[in-house]
C-alpha cells in the first residue's frame, strides 16, 4: 500500500507541480483538473484575480495542461515575435486530417512550414483581394444592403440582435472564399452560424477549455453534461458545405480567370515550385482547411463586434449624431463609405477603436505553445508550456486607459480632432501569429457599422440604459438586450 501511495505521488508530483523558476501561480494542483477548481465560473475575471495576486506573469495548470498566462503589453509582444513561442498546441488532434508529416493542417493549428506557407499566401489573398469582377469592398456593400433592408422590415420594433449579423459576415465570406453569392436564409449556412454562436456563448467556461486541451476527458465532460462542444460539430458541418464547391471548382478551373480564394488556392498547387504546403493530398487538405479556419475564426468575431456596437450605440445617441454628421460630409449620407474615405472620418474611426477595445471578444487570444525549454523575462518555461496572451488584460489596463470601463470614444482623438490609435488596443494580437483576416475584418466593421448608423437611428426600447457588464456566462457577449433600429428619413 506504501508502495501504491508513493507511486501516485511520484507521479502527481512529476506532472502537477512546477519545475524551479517557473512563473508563480496558485498551489496545489489536482490529478486530471489541475487548477480547474480554483477558476470560478468566468475564467478572465479569474485571471484577473490571479494577476493581482501574482503578477503580470503566473503559471497554472488547466486540467493537465501547464500554461503560463501573459498580461502586460510588453510580455505579450516580446512572446508574440518569440520563435520559440510561435507554434499552436496540438487542438483536437487529428480532427482536421493530418498531413503527410503527421501535422495539422490548415492554419490557425498548424505549425512549421505548412502554417508559414498557407498563412502567407492567406494574408496576401485576402489583403490584395480582388478577383475579376469580385472585389471585396463590393461583396461587403451588398450584404450591408440586404441586411439594411432586412432590419428596415422591422420598422422599428424591438428586437434582439444576437446572432443577427453572423448570417450577413458568413455570407461575405463564402463569396470571397467560393465566388457564389448565398441568399439570406441558405440553411446551411444558417446551421454553420448557430453552431458557432452556442460554441462562443460557452466558450468561457473552464470545462470548455479543458476539454478543448486534453481531448481525452472531453466524453466524460460531456456525459456529465459539464460541456457540449458545438465547435466540432460545426467544423464538420462546415467541411461538408466547403467540399461541394472546392470540387466544382477543380472542375472548372481556369488559370486565366481566377474567381476567388479557391481558385488562388489551386493554382498555387499547380505551380511546380509553390512550397510542400501545396502540393499533392497535403495542398488539397490544407486547402480544405484554411477554408475552414476562415469560417471559424472570420464569422463570429466580426458579429459579435457588431453586437457590441449595437449596444453601445444604443447608449450613446450623441455618437450616433457625431458619426451621421461625418457621414453626410463624407457621402452625402447616401452610400456606404469606401474604404478610403475612412481617413476623412477620425471620430468614426476613434468609435470603432473603441468598440474594439471595449467589447474585447478574443480576450485570452488563442493559445501557443513552447517549442523547447525557454528563458523568457527571468522565467523558466519548459518545452509543451502553453501561453496564453491574455489580451484583455491590456485593453482594460487602467495605466493604459483612464477609467478604461467606460465608453470614450473621444479618447483616441487629439486636440485637433485626428484619429490617434493606441498601440495598446490590440483585439487582433500580436506578433508572427497575429490575426490574418485582420485587414477583412477591419473593412468589415467600417462597412456594417457606417451603413447601420447611416440607415437607422438605433433606440432602446426604454429609457433604461443598456447593461454594458459581460454576461455572467461568457466572457465576451454583452447580456441579452434588445433595442430598435428606427429608419432615418
Ligand atoms: C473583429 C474581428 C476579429 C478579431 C478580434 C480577431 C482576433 C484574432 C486573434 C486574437 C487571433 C489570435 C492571434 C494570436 O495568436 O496572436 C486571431 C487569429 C486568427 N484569425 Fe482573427 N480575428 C478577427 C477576424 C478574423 C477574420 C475576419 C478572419 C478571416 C476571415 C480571421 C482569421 C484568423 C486566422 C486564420 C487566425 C489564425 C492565425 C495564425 O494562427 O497564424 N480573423 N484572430
Amino acid at each position: 500500500m506504501t508502495a501504491f501511495i508513493g507511486l501516485v505521488f511520484t507521479w502527481w508530483y512529476k506532472n502537477y507541480t512546477q519545475p524551479k523558476g517557473f512563473p508563480n501561480g496558485p498551489n496545489l494542483a489536482l490529478p486530471f483538473i489541475g487548477h480547474g477548481y480554483k477558476l470560478g465560473s468566468n475564467v478572465v475575471e479569474s485571471y484577473h484575480k490571479f494577476r493581482g495576486k501574482y503578477g503580470d506573469i503566473f503559471g497554472l495548470f488547466l486540467g493537465p495542461s501547464r500554461i503560463v498566462v501573459l498580461n502586460d503589453f510588453d510580455s505579450i509582444q516580446e512572446s508574440g515575435f518569440h520563435d520559440d513561442f510561435s507554434d499552436r498546441p496540438k487542438f483536437l488532434p487529428g480532427i482536421k486530417g493530418t498531413l503527410s508529416d503527421g501535422g495539422e493542417p490548415g492554419v490557425i493549428f498548424s505549425n512549421g512550414k505548412h502554417w508559414s506557407e498557407q498563412r502567407r499566401f492567406a494574408l496576401r489573398t485576402l489583403r490584395d483581394f480582388g478577383f475579376g469582377k469580385l472585389k471585396m469592398e463590393e461583396v461587403i456593400d451588398e450584404q450591408v444592403n440586404q441586411l439594411c433592408s432586412a432590419l428596415e422590415g422591422i420598422r422599428g420594433q424591438p428586437m434582439s440582435v444576437f446572432g443577427v449579423f453572423n448570417t450577413s459576415v458568413v455570407n461575405a465570406l463564402w463569396t470571397i472564399t467560393t465566388g457564389q453569392g448565398v441568399c439570406a436564409n441558405d440553411p446551411r449556412i444558417q446551421r454553420i452560424t448557430q453552431l458557432l454562436n452556442e460554441f462562443d456563448e460557452s466558450s468561457a467556461s473552464p470545462w470548455v477549455l479543458a476539454a478543448l486541451l486534453f481531448p481525452n476527458i472531453e466524453s466524460i465532460l460531456s456525459k456529465m453534461g459539464l460541456c457540449q462542444l458545438q465547435f466540432k460539430t460545426a467544423l464538420y458541418e462546415i467541411r461538408n458545405v466547403c467540399k461541394r464547391p472546392i470540387l466544382e471548382h477543380e472542375e472548372t478551373f481556369d488559370p486565366n480567370n481566377l474567381r476567388d480564394f479557391i481558385d488562388a488556392h489551386i493554382q498555387k498547387q499547380r505551380e511546380p515550385n509553390s512550397g510542400i504546403s501545396f502540393q499533392g493530398n497535403d495542398g488539397k487538405l490544407n486547402l480544405q482547411v484554411v477554408t475552414e479556419d476562415l469560417f471559424a475564426a472570420g464569422s463570429s468575431t466580426v458579429s459579435l463586434t457588431l453586437t457590441w456596437a449595437v449596444l453601445f450605440l444604443a447608449n450613446h445617441s450623441d455618437v450616433q449624431t457625431k458619426i451621421q454628421e461625418e457621414l453626410k460630409a463624407v457621402t452625402g449620407g447616401n452610400r456606404i463609405p469606401t474604404n478610403s474615405e475612412r481617413q476623412n472620418m477620425p471620430f468614426t474611426e476613434a468609435t470603432i477603436h473603441e468598440i474594439q477595445r471595449l467589447s474585447n471578444i478574443v480576450p485570452n487570444s488563442v493559445p501557443r505553445e513552447a517549442r523547447k525549454d525557454t528563458h523568457f523575462r527571468g522565467y523558466f518555461i519548459p518545452k509543451g508550456t502553453q501561453i496564453f496572451p491574455n489580451l484583455g488584460e491590456v485593453l482594460m489596463d487602467p495605466q493604459h486607459f483612464s477609467n478604461p470601463k467606460k465608453f470614450h470614444p473621444g479618447r483616441f482623438l487629439d486636440e485637433n480632432g485626428k484619429f490617434v490609435p493606441s498601440p495598446y488596443v490590440i483585439p487582433f494580437g500580436l506578433g508572427k501569429r497575429r490575426c490574418l483576416g485582420e485587414t477583412l475584418a477591419r473593412v468589415e466593421l467600417f462597412k456594417f457599422f457606417t451603413g447601420i448608423v447611416d440607415h437607422f437611428k438605433v433606440e432602446r426600447p426604454s429609457k433604461d440604459l443598456l447593461s454594458e457588464d459581460r454576461s455572467p456566462l461568457s466572457a465576451n457577449r454583452p447580456n441579452h438586450f434588445e433595442v430598435c433600429f428606427v429608419t432615418r428619413t
